[in-house]
């Protein structure tokens, strides 16, 4: 088995890693069994991909989609080493025995394994997932009457809803106030934030007593952007409804008290956080493992208010605990009791939404109607095409401004886009003598970076981040908009690959290179959570890239008023239509798109991802 592994990694089909957890393993405890270091691997292989387990069904049906192969004709001569050859003929009780008699598996606190519900999991996996299902089902369960006081509040901030359409930013209050966990999904401009920014001055005014509202997001840019978003929602209420609104929103890191080369948090069940009332934006990009921690760290009494986009893509790391738990949010699946609850805020027909759904159905609300895009807008009519899988999508170019297809399959089509987009930043770069001082200068050209992002769905390749962003800076250069001849240079923009504790930086965070003829110094700029700025000499940044092509999945949580997505002209794993949706999405004014073969196009939004889990 071992040389089999060995060979699936020479091969690049697994990775070395995944080969070595087995040989580890094995040297604490020895597995005579080589199906279960088969499985061992595989598994190991499945979380990196973002699976939380894997189904042992999947296993017997399609045990190939298990392992990285590359397109069929490209090793057809190594047939023999598919998983489908070598498990040809075992059936799934074959593999539940094996795991049954394993010690790897066997029950206890230290078993590396576990298998449940014929899942099979890394242990720590597994306890993050139970975690998560016992935490979120003892909350929802817990239901709160409301008073009249509170009724009352409900219809100052809203008004009454006209019959034919139903005002779900109103029903998610109601539903959220009455729970101490609830989920508010929907697109982008659907008005999470205004609606959880109504829902906490509802709960301000519905108790004498002091409580503690904190706010978070899983990144520093999510954490700036929602700050700046509940500053406007909180202007828009009424006055007597604006005071003790939080507007500061940290990340979800520095809540918990991330500690330095550990993977415990400073708050855990023994020392949950202070709060009454925790708000969390950008929930889609919340993984398994840190929900849990969460969880666990959030004291009985306080709320949970998860907000997000479950049609985002899944978190960076294992899970897609968002999308999970929304399942069903689409069709609403609510009691009827539920729905009597509700009646009294509505005019209009809730029977549409009448189901048999869960309790954790009964705490979720998907806000439907964006405020933002219009049905003039291509950006809102193209991601909701793109989202419901409709490949005749790539038809709507032609009929909006304010989206645009590339014409040919170069890479040189984006030139004039990209030096266009980027000129605006870079000509403020050189313009540090036109401002006050240089916070006022430095907060102006991160400001305008925010105007342009080209995002691209692959790392590596002339089509991935990392030709990209070498033809790119050639580009700017050649238009004598930098100077690109040395590794750190004026206006170069860096994003994080890892958090930096010691430097308050966390992974995904963007910084603009500065030259500072005040000082005769190249620093780097970053906007913290708290919209302060941050100066760095790069001499003290590691890993860190140039992103002027930043991939799709590190441009979660940020928006631009422009965006451009490069897709690949062959297939990729990676393409799907979640990815192509978080895309769009990440644009505000004008979307462009660069796909040098439409069928990739119609195969991208016909793929969903589908990332295994038992929540
Ligand atoms: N019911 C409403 N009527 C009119 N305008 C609204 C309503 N709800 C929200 N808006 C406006 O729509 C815009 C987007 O709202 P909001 O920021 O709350 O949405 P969001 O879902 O949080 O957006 P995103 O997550 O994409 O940033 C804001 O300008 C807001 O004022």
């Amino acid at each position: 088995m071992q040389q089999l592994l060995q060979r699936w990694v020479d091969r690049r089909w697994l990775r070395a890693l995944d080969a070595q957890l087995p040989l580890t393993l094995n040297q604490v405890v020895a597995e005579p069994n080589p199906l279960v270091w088969l499985l061992c691997a595989l598994l190991c292989h499945q979380y990196g991909r973002g699976h939380s387990c894997i189904l042992l069904q999947d296993l017997i049906k399609n045990p190939d989609s298990l392992l990285s192969l590359p397109p069929q004709n490209q090793y057809s001569q190594f047939f023999a080493d598919r998983p489908s050859h070598i498990l040809a003929g075992i059936s799934l009780a074959d593999i539940e025995q094996a795991l049954a008699s394993s010690e790897w598996l066997k029950q206890n606190e230290i078993a590396p394994l576990v298998l449940a519900e014929k899942r099979l999991y890394l242990h720590r996996l597994f306890q993050a997932e139970q975690i998560v299902k016992q935490q979120i089902s003892q909350r929802v369960q817990q239901q709160i009457n409301l008073t009249d006081k509170v009724k009352q509040n409900i219809s100052q901030l809203f008004t009454a809803d006209e019959q034919k359409e139903t005002d779900w930013q109103k029903l998610a209050c109601v539903m959220a106030l009455q729970r101490h966990f609830a989920i508010i999904t929907g697109g982008p401009g659907t008005g999470k934030t205004t609606t959880v920014v109504k829902l906490l001055a509802l709960l301000l005014q519905s108790t004498a007593s002091k409580i503690t509202i904190k706010l978070a997001a899983p990144t520093g840019k999510a954490a700036v952007r929602l700050t700046e978003s509940i500053s406007g929602a909180i202007a828009n209420l009424p006055t007597d409804f604006q005071a003790a609104i939080p507007t500061e929103v940290v990340t979800l890191h520095r809540l918990l008290g991330a500690m330095p080369n550990r993977r415990q948090f400073k708050h855990n069940a023994e020392q949950p956080l202070a709060l009454d009332v925790l708000v969390v934006d950008e929930a889609s990009m919340v993984d398994l493992e840190m929900m849990a921690a969460l969880l666990q760290a959030l004291p009985s009494h306080a709320r949970l208010i998860l907000l997000g986009d479950k049609d985002q893509l899944a978190s960076v790391e294992a899970g897609s605990v968002l999308g999970d738990l929304c399942r069903g949010a689409e069709k609403g699946q609510y009691l009827p009791q539920t729905l009597a609850l509700l009646a009294p805020f509505t005019a209009s027909d809730l029977s549409p939404w009448q189901g048999a759904g869960t309790e954790l159905n009964q705490a979720t609300v998907m806000l439907r109607k964006s405020h933002r895009f219009d049905a003039k807008s291509g950006i809102g009519q193209l991601a909701f095409a793109v989202n419901r899988g409709d490949s005749s999508a790539i038809n709507l170019f032609n009929q909006f401004d304010d989206i645009n297809l590339l014409a040919g399959n170069q890479i040189k089509a984006l030139q004039p886009v990209v030096v266009a987009g980027y000129r605006h930043y870079l000509q403020l770069v050189q313009r540090q003598a036109d401002y006050g001082d240089s916070e006022q200068w430095a907060g102006a050209v991160l400001a305008a970076y925010t105007q342009f992002q080209l995002l691209c769905a692959l790392r590596s390749g002339d089509w991935g981040i990392e030709g990209l962003n070498e033809q790119i800076s050639r580009w700017l250069m050649a238009e004598g908009l930098l100077d690109c001849s040395q590794q750190w240079y004026n206006g170069r923009p860096i994003m994080m690959q890892r958090n930096n504790y010691s430097l308050g930086l966390m992974n995904g965070d963007i910084g603009i290179t500065l030259f500072d003829a005040s000082t005769g110094k190249l620093r780097v700029v970053f906007q913290l959570a708290d919209s302060s700025l941050k100066w760095v000499l790069p001499s003290r940044l590691s890993d860190i890239a140039t992103v002027f092509a930043m991939t799709v999945h590190k441009s979660q949580g940020s928006e631009f008023s422009h965006c451009c997505l490069v897709l690949p002209p062959d297939n990729s794993p990676i393409l799907s239509r979640e990815l192509l949706y978080t895309g769009i999405t990440r644009a505000k004014k004008q979307f462009t798109l660069l796909c040098g073969n439409s069928e990739i196009l119609a195969q991208t939004i016909s793929k969903r991802v589908s990332r295994s889990s038992g929540l």
